[in-house]
C-alpha cells in the first residue's frame, strides 16, 4: 500500500436538514436527529413517548413553515451553502494538482456518510481528514458526528487512516475571518454598533457534566473582542435556540435582546459564530424572530452579519485547517 502517493479524503460534516420544507420531511429529519442520545440524553423510556407522542406530531408542521420562509431554489440553505463551500474548497486544495478528494456529509439524513465513504473508496483514498463544521466543540454536534462516522465503519473490513479536527474556536485564521466580516459590516453601515454574539445553546447540565462548549464559545468571543479592541459595554454574549423545559446556557438571547432598547442600545449588529453555514437558526430565528423582538422593544437598527458560508475567507480558513492537519501524510 503506497499511502504517500494516494489521494487524501477531506470530509466536511454538518448536522443535517430536511429534504423538503414539508411536515413529512421535517418529521423524518427531526425523528432521526432527536432520537440521538448525544443530542437529547433523557432516558429513552421517558423520552421516546414524548418524542413520538407530542413533539413529532406538533413540531414538524410549525417548523416546516419556518423552512419554507428560508428555502432556496436549490434546497435547504444549510445544504446548498455547505455544498458551495465544499466545491470551492475542493478547487482551492487541488489548484496545484489533484491531491485531495473533498466532500460533505451530514450526521443525520442526506448526503450520508456512506455516500462519502463510497466516493473515497472509488478514489482509493487511504487517509481521511474529518472536519466537523462546528467551530466550538460540543458533545451534541461534534461528538455526534464522530459517532455517526464510527457507526458507518463498524462493518468495514478495512479502515483508512483517520484524523479528526476537534474544533477551531480560537484559531487565528477563524478569528481573523470573523473580525473581517464584522469590519465589512461596519464599513457598509458607516460605523460601529453594539455587537451581540448569539451562540446556539445547549442544556446547562451538559456543560456541568463536562461539555467544553460554553468555554469554547467564550474563547471565540474573547478573541474577537480583543482583536476589535471592544470595551465591556460594546458587546453582549448570549445563547439562542432553547428546546424543552430544562435550563439551557444563559443569558438567553431573546430575553437579552428585549431588554436592550431600555438600556439605550437601539442599534445592533448580531453575529452567530457557532454556525459555519447559515440555516434556519440564523436566517429565521435571528434575522426574523430576534429582529422582530428587538424592534418591538424599541430597537431601531438591526443588522445580522452572515455566517462565513462560502466566502473566500472561509475557504482560506478551511484550506489552512486541512493543510495543517494532513502535513504528516504528505511529506
Ligand atoms: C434538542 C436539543 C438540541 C441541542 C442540544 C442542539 C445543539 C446544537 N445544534 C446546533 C446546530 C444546529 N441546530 C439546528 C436545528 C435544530 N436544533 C435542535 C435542537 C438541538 N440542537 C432542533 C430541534 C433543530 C431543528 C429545528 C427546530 O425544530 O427548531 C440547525 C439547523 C438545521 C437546518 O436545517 O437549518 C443547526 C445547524 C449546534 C451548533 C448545537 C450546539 C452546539
Ligand atoms: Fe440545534
Ligand atoms: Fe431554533
Amino acid at each position: 500500500m503506497n499511502q504517500k502517493n494516494s489521494l487524501i479524503g477531506v470530509l466536511l460534516m454538518n448536522l443535517g436538514t430536511p429534504e423538503a420544507p414539508t411536515p413529512a420531511a421535517v418529521k423524518k429529519y427531526l425523528k432521526e436527529f432527536l432520537s440521538d442520545p448525544r443530542v437529547v440524553d433523557v432516558n429513552p423510556l421517558i423520552w421516546k413517548p414524548i418524542l413520538n407522542g407530542i413533539i413529532l406530531n406538533v413540531r414538524p408542521k410549525k417548523v416546516a413553515k419556518v423552512y419554507q420562509e428560508v428555502w432556496m431554489d436549490e434546497g435547504s440553505p444549510l445544504l446548498v451553502l455547505g455544498q458551495r463551500l465544499t466545491k470551492k474548497l475542493d478547487q482551492a486544495l487541488n489548484q496545484d494538482g489533484q491531491r485531495f478528494v473533498v466532500t460533505m456529509a451530514m450526521t443525520y439524513g442526506q448526503p450520508s456518510v456512506e455516500s462519502a465513504a463510497k466516493l473515497f473508496r472509488e478514489n482509493n483514498v487511504e487517509q481521511i481528514f474529518v472536519l466537523p463544521m462546528y467551530p466550538q466543540f460540543s458533545r451534541s454536534t461534534t461528538a455526534a458526528a464522530y459517532d455517526r462516522l464510527m457507526a458507518s465503519l463498524k462493518r468495514c473490513p478495512h479502515w483508512p487512516a483517520l484524523s479528526m479536527m476537534q474544533d477551531y474556536a480560537d484559531h487565528p485564521i477563524y478569528i481573523d475571518a470573523l473580525v473581517k466580516s464584522i469590519k465589512a459590516q461596519w464599513d457598509k453601515q458607516g460605523g460601529k454598533r453594539h455587537l451581540m454574539f448569539s451562540y446556539h445553546g445547549v442544556p446547562k447540565r451538559y456543560v456541568t457534566e463536562g461539555d467544553p462548549y460554553q468555554r469554547r464559545c467564550e474563547a471565540t468571543t474573547a478573541a474577537v473582542v480583543q482583536q476589535l479592541g471592544l470595551g465591556e459595554d460594546d458587546y453582549t454574549h448570549a445563547y439562542q435556540s432553547r428546546f424543552g423545559r430544562e435550563e439551557w446556557l444563559k443569558p438567553y438571547a431573546d430575553e437579552t435582546i428585549r431588554a436592550m432598547p431600555n438600556k439605550g442600545i437601539k442599534e445592533l449588529n448580531m453575529i452567530s459564530p457557532a454556525f459555519a453555514i447559515d440555516c434556519i437558526e440564523t436566517l429565521e430565528e435571528i434575522d426574523m424572530q430576534l429582529r422582530e423582538e428587538f424592534e418591538r422593544a424599541g430597537g431601531e437598527k438591526f443588522d445580522y452579519i452572515a455566517a462565513l458560508n462560502d466566502s473566500p475567507d472561509h475557504v482560506t480558513l478551511y484550506k489552512a485547517l486541512v493543510l495543517e492537519n494532513t502535513q504528516h501524510w504528505m511529506n
